[in-house]
């Protein structure tokens, strides 16, 4: 069963970038997702095809009008009749890869993409079930956060990375940051490659590589580490990591 998202967008064209390659185009391609997309300027019945106006109070700006919104989202939910409808905005709850996970686990998801100075509250109020934000800060428009949110959930669909890649964990999948990565060539003027990962010792690679992850996460994000907790075996990998990296 395909995960379903309708975006609810006045620059379907932007959306291309999911269509056209990576892992979400070839996702979409082969029907592990599904993405349609909905323009509010096709739910008009002005000869301006008016989708803002100006805000009551005063201010700088536009916001967007409920019913050209309401027809989009309405058609989309007749279109889509399993999924939730979901709002961009920095208002939103700011999601982490746990959220991902959460919105993987459901059928489809009807995006809404605000521009402007955003919607009026009173759709907000009517048609959204949750409001969501990829991070304290402002953008343009919510087709970009939209678009992070697809990318981060298609990645996690059963199929949608090959074997070798869906074996790789992702590394926020374990609460942990990534391990350092290399490739040839072996010696450059850069440095060198750790020697650990130049022999054959697979145990000692994957060990080193839970070591550095347990450390990196240490140093740059203690807040993911309180969060997650320790094994007694991660603690004696990190306790290592910080003898070899004492100042
Ligand atoms: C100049 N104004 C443009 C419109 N914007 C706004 C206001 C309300 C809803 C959507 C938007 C679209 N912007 C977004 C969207 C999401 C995020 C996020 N963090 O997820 C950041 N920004 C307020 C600011």
């Amino acid at each position: 069963m395909p995960t379903r998202f309708d975006v609810i967008t006045l620059f379907p064209d932007l959306f291309r970038i999911l269509l056209d390659q990576g892992v979400t185009g070839r996702a979409l391609a082969r029907g592990l997702a599904e993405l349609h997309l909905w323009n509010p300027r096709d739910f008009t019945h002005d000869v301006h095809r008016t989708v803002d106006d100006r805000p009551y109070g005063g201010g700088p700006g536009m916001v967007m009008k409920v019913e050209p919104l309401r027809e989009a989202i309405q058609a989309a939910r007749a279109a889509a009749p399993q999924s939730r409808v979901a709002y961009l905005s920095p208002q939103g709850r700011v999601l982490d890869q746990a959220a991902m996970l959460e919105i993987a686990a459901c059928p489809g998801w009807i995006l809404l993409a605000g521009r402007y100075e955003g919607v009026d509250e009173r759709l907000i109020e009517s048609h959204v079930d949750e409001e969501w934000s990829i991070g304290d800060y402002v953008l343009s428009g919510g087709e970009l956060p939209a678009m992070v949110v697809m990318d981060a959930v298609i990645r996690l669909l059963p199929g949608a990375l090959g074997h070798a890649d869906s074996a790789r964990q992702d590394s926020h999948m374990d609460g942990l940051l990534d391990c350092p990565h290399y490739t040839r060539p072996e010696r450059i003027e850069e440095g060198s490659v750790p020697s650990v990962l130049i022999g054959g010792d697979h145990a000692a690679i994957k060990r080193w590589r839970l070591r550095q992850a347990l450390g990196r996460t240490w140093q740059r994000r203690p807040d993911l580490l309180k969060r997650r907790g320790l094994s007694e075996a991660e603690r004696t990998l990190l306790d290592e990591f910080i003898l070899a990296h004492r100042e």
